[in-house]
């Protein structure tokens, strides 16, 4: 369990609620109509050291296995701060979360300065969530970053994602080879880490938890991951359950094919608007 004062809520009415952590700024539940929609697992370890194992952990600077520091970079180890604390504007709540360079990330990351902007809104069957990575440094940087997002179901074997038919991708458990995409709705039976290059901006991601439908539009966030450890990677992940595999399934949105780069001064907004239908 996370400490309460590690945890900002959300509260849009008793049923729309959705919870942040101030370590990675990680998303670990959203209530949609009284459904939960993210999936964390029961082994998820709270120690503001580790990654929370789901939820949606923010990726940044860096995807993947990292030579200059931590696989997925150091956003989502590190502790936020409340930047602007939720209000409530009309129909939705809003917050925003924000991390800057320091000691640590500037020796890892080539002295490297920044301010990344994390706003999330929740409205009536709807989660935004906004990235904005300011440049503060003299000079220009590269990142990737990914919107490392678990979501729930009662059955993963039931789960479809549309929006991905003819795109190349990788396919991690391949040797990291390139394919295409055949299937008009992409199904998950096996170990699957898939990262599919350059998608149309809006997946529908079906049979989630409560049988609900989940669109996803995606801004400035070209690519799509996803990754599911079935029962051979699951066995040996420590803070994940052996036979959780069935029960979530990780579509990404991310910014990960190819790095941005950022001049000095320079600003890069993103964002992934989540409508339950
Ligand atoms: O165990 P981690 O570091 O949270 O990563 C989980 C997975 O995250 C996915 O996004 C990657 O494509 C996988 O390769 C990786 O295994």
């Amino acid at each position: 369990m996370a400490a309460a004062d590690d945890v900002v809520e959300l509260n849009l009415d008793q049923e729309n609620i959705c919870k942040v952590n101030l370590h990675g700024a990680t998303l670990t539940s959203w209530l949609c109509d009284g459904t939960e929609m993210l999936f964390v697992s029961q082994q998820a370890v709270f120690n503001n050291v580790k990654a929370i194992r789901g939820g949606i952990p923010i990726v940044y600077p860096h995807f993947g296995p990292w030579e200059l520091g931590p696989q997925h970079g150091f956003a989502r180890i590190s502790r936020w701060t409340l930047e602007k604390p939720p209000a409530k504007d009309g129909d939705t709540v809003s917050a925003t979360f924000l991390l800057q360079d320091n000691e640590n990330t500037r020796q890892m990351w080539q002295d490297n300065r920044f301010n990344l902007f994390y706003t999330v809104i929740i409205g009536k069957r709807q989660l935004k969530l906004k990235l904005d990575v300011r440049n503060e440094g003299n000079d220009s940087f590269e990142f990737t970053t990914l919107l490392h997002t678990y979501f729930k179901t009662l059955d993963v074997n039931k789960v479809t994602i549309s929006g991905l038919k003819s795109l190349k991708y990788i396919d991690k458990v391949r040797q990291s080879k390139k394919f295409v995409e055949e299937n008009d709705l992409v199904t998950v039976k096996e170990f699957v880490d898939r990262l599919y290059i350059g998608s149309v901006d809006r997946n529908e991601v079906t049979n989630l938890n409560g049988n609900q439908n989940v669109v996803m539009t995606r801004v400035n966030l070209p690519d799509v991951v996803v990754w599911n450890p079935w029962q051979e990677k699951a066995k040996v992940m420590s803070d994940f359950g052996d036979e959780e595999y069935k029960e979530m399934i990780c579509v990404e949105a991310g910014y990960v094919a190819k790095p941005r780069s950022l001049s000095a001064g320079a600003r890069f907004e993103a964002s992934v608007v989540l409508d339950v239908i």
